[in-house]
This record gives C-alpha cells, structure tokens and sequence, in this order.
C-alpha cells in the first residue's frame, strides 16, 4: 500500500497553515508501508513526512509522537514531530488523526552486512536506555493478549498442518509468559518492529530508525529478537546469519548487558517473535482492508522462520560474562 486516505496538494495547503512550515509546495504518496497513510511533503520550510493514521486512535497516537520526541530530544536519531502553533503533535486530517515528522536522510538497507547489524544492534541498545525513562506507559497492542485474540479468527483459514503448529506454539507462549524466568525479564517502551525497511543508512552510517506505531512497553529481549528475525536471516530460507547475528547481539551487549535470565529466554523469544508477524501477516492477509496501492507481505516466509526457530538451538545471546 499505502494511501487509503488520499490527501491532495489542496487539502495540504489549507491544513498546513496551523504549522510554521511555509506554503506546502508538493506531496507524494508513499507505496511501501501497510498501516498507515503516508506521504512526503515538502514546504518552503524543507521536506518532512505526514501520516494519516488508519486504524490508530487520538487516545493511543500521544504514546508513539511522544516517545519518539522524548527519544530525538535524548539524542536518539529518530524522526521529531512537529508541533502546530497551539503546541498540538496529533491533528484531525480528513476525520483521521495526522502527524508531520522530521524526514531522515538515507535509505533502507535492504542486503544488510554485520557492519549493518552491529549499528542496529548498538543503537537498539541506546534506544532502549533513552526509552527507560519515559512516562506513558502502553502495551505493546501487538503482544500476547492480542496473538490469544487472533489465533481462533486466522484458524479457519489455515491447513491441519499450520493449526497444530499455531496451537502447540501458542501454549508454549503462554506457559513461557507465566514463567518466573518470563517475569525476570527487563522491559520498557519498544520498537516491536525494526525491520529493514525501518531503519534507515547512509551508506554504512545509520541515520535512524522510524515507524514507531507498533510500539508499546514490553520486555526489551522481545525487541531484540524482532530485529535478528529480520536482520540476520537468509532471507529465502528464513536460517540464522551467524556472522549478522553475532554483530547485532555483541554491539547490543556492549552498551546493555543482557541479563542471564536473558540468554535462558532467548529461543522461546525467537520463536515469540516469529509467531507474532507470522499471525499479523495471516490477519491482513485474510481479512485485507481497501488501498489505492496494496504490497501483501507472505505469511508463509515467518512460519517457515517459527519452524526453524523450534527446530534448531538458537545461537548464544552472549558468550561472555553479562
Ligand atoms: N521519517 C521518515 N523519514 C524518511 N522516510 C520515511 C519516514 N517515515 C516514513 N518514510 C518512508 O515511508 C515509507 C513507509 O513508511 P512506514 O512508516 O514504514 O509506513 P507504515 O507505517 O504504513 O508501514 C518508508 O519505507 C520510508 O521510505
Ligand atoms: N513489519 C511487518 C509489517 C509492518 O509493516 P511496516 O511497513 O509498518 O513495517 C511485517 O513484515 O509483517
């Protein structure tokens, strides 16, 4: 996708008066993303990115625009919303609420090196430290609560194969979520989806990371094993890139030391990952929402992940002392 709500030139220009950004001087809908609308804007003030919010609230928006501000202003290169002149970050575009964010400079990595990871790695680190802070506490609405609330809609859709799997998976989450280990666990704010195409480079320098509206307050290992699901993976078979994975999860050691209640964690949080996108990707995929453009992502390449994760012993969160 994704513009579901079309915004044009026009509806800009009015809007964009309540902003000190100057005359709106063009707009361009963005395809890639599936959530939200969004759209490049430049002004005579520069270039920045407006989103129109689909399914978000004006209750849950203020923990997103909020923690991203409280990450920019804690040095965390992350995209700064922008005010109006009444100090509002949240506004009503076309009966929706709509924000304006700071464009970062680069591209998304999409052939990611262990240079790459190592920079992810490290800032995920930081960004969890400036995040500790943080006043608004949210969960994260893509967390177990809602893999409980999803599974029995995606079920009927599913093979006798991928329901055994979606059950037997789901009881193990949940006994592991009960579990003291579980309660141990370090948490805080979260990304909860730092894949590729939400980080941006410059070359080899990460100039941010971006999307934060599936954020929420999880555990932090979570976070981490959302990232080298994505990162550090073949990206045709779904196995683990040793060397990508050693570079993330050592630059992120480095500046957080996991915990050893972390390490014990790590495979059941794999696995807790890989299911989590895997129940997503079979929600939009059966139950799609109207777009003017729309890029189904396939169910099928995290359930092979899940399968993989389960099989095979996870490789070390650290390997020296935390
Ligand atoms: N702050 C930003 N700076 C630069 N590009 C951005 C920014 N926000 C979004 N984009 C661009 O818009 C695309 C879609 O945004 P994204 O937030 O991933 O959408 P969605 O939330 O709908 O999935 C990104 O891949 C990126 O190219
Ligand atoms: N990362 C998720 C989907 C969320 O899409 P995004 O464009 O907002 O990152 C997935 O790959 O399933």
């Amino acid at each position: 996708m994704a513009v579901f709500t079309p915004v044009s030139l026009d509806d800009l220009s009015s809007w964009i008066t309540q902003f000190d950004l100057g005359k709106a001087l063009a707009i361009k809908g963005i395809s890639s993303g599936i959530e939200n609308s969004n759209f490049f804007i430049t002004t005579e003030r520069g270039e920045y990115v407006l989103t129109v919010f689909e399914k978000l609230t004006f209750e849950q928006l203020p923990f997103y625009l909020n923690l991203m501000r409280h990450l920019a202003e804690g040095g965390v290169s992350v995209p700064a919303p922008i005010a109006n002149r009444k100090g509002s970050i949240i506004n009503e575009l076309h009966g929706k609420p709509a924000s304006i964010v700071t464009k970062l400079a680069g591209h998304c990595e999409l052939a990611p090196q262990p240079v790459h990871c190592a920079a992810v790695g490290a800032m995920l680190a930081c960004m969890h430290m400036a995040a500790e802070d943080f006043e608004i506490r949210q969960p994260n609405l893509r967390g177990i609560a809602w893999w409980n609330e999803t599974m029995p809609v995606v079920m009927p859709h599913l093979s006798d194969n991928d329901k055994q799997l979606l059950t037997t998976e789901m009881a193990f989450q949940n006994a592991f979520a009960a579990s003291d280990v579980f309660k141990e666990l370090p948490n805080g704010p979260i990304h909860a989806d730092l894949f590729r195409n939400n980080v941006m480079f410059d070359g080899d320098q990460l100039t941010g990371f971006f999307d934060f509206y599936f954020a929420g307050c999880d555990t932090w290992l979570f976070d981490v094993a959302v990232t080298v699901n994505d990162w550090c993976i073949d990206i045709e078979s779904g196995e683990l890139d040793q060397a990508r994975v050693r570079a993330m999860l050592d630059a992120y050691h480095e500046i957080r030391p996991f915990t050893a209640e972390e390490q014990i964690a790590w495979q059941p949080m794999l696995r807790a990952s890989a299911l989590r996108f895997w129940l997503s990707r079979l929600y939009d995929f059966h139950m799609p929402r109207d777009a003017e453009m729309l890029t189904a992502h396939d169910p099928a390449h995290f359930e092979r992940i899940l399968r993989l994760r389960i099989e095979h012993t996870a490789p070390a969160l650290f390997t020296t002392a935390g």
